[in-house]
């Protein structure tokens, strides 16, 4: 056992990623519970292979050493669905066959059976995000802004311990994306989870609070070290 396995939070041990056997990325950093860590660079640097490696998704042209570890638990040998990380990306993706409410009761873990209660829950969380009465509501009729915030409580929900941000407010406006970048870190605080953060943006990085990295296009052994 390693000290990184008696760690809260998300660790990132001695990682680096390959691409057609030429280093890519290399980083060794542990981010503290309620804290980001926000990853920048340019286009093709590697910043969604580094979330693919710690969601599980990692495609088969890379290969990675190193280990990903969740409050202690390392998370390399485990399936992608047995992580407890929770996801968003640039574009909400709500289900678009179901209503706002329904979307957010399908994140719910199997465990909270009764029908009553799922409701009860997806209704609250939509209430914390001044979305209340919008549960009937078909998706495509919410702003980007409110179907961001149904995007982040249905990431919620599944009860994650860990969020992975892939530029997840570039589609909003300056004000709405400073509203939902509030939202998400100040329920990323209060949940205590750790927070992956990909962006281009200064200001989310400044906003986010905690270290910034920087990845190099084309350079192999970027050398973070956090
Ligand atoms: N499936 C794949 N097979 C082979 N190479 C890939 C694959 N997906 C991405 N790449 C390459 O891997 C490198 C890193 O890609 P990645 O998407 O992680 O970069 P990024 O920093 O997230 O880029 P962007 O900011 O444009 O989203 C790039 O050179 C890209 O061309």
């Amino acid at each position: 056992m390693s000290s990184s396995d008696r760690i809260s939070g998300l660790v990132l041990e001695n990682v680096v990623i390959r691409l057609g056997g030429l280093p890519l990325l290399d980083i060794d950093c542990r981010i503290l519970p309620g804290s980001v860590l926000t990853i920048m660079g340019e286009s093709g640097s590697g910043k969604s292979s580094l979330l693919d490696f710690v969601a599980g998704f990692l495609k088969p042209d890379f290969r990675a050493e190193g280990r990903a570890l969740l409050n202690g638990r390392d998370l390399t040998s485990l399936p992608a669905q047995d992580r407890q990380i929770g996801l968003m990306f640039q574009s909400p993706l709500l289900f678009p066959h179901m209503s706002v409410l329904q979307n957010l009761m399908f994140a719910l873990p199997a465990t909270c059976r009764r029908r009553q209660d799922r409701q009860d829950l997806a209704e609250r969380a939509l209430a914390d995000v001044g979305l209340a009465g919008f549960g009937k509501r078909d998706p495509a009729t919410l702003s980007g802004g409110q179907q961001t915030r149904v995007a982040l409580m249905r990431t919620l929900l599944a009860e994650p311990k860990a969020l992975l941000l892939d530029e997840p407010f570039s589609s909003l406006d300056r004000t709405r994306r400073a509203e939902v970048r509030e939202l998400v870190f100040d329920l990323a605080r209060k949940k205590g989870l750790p927070v992956l953060l990909v962006s281009h943006d200064e200001e989310d990085a400044r906003a986010a609070g905690g270290e910034v990295h920087r990845l190099e296009a084309g350079k192999a052994g970027n050398g973070l070290d956090c």
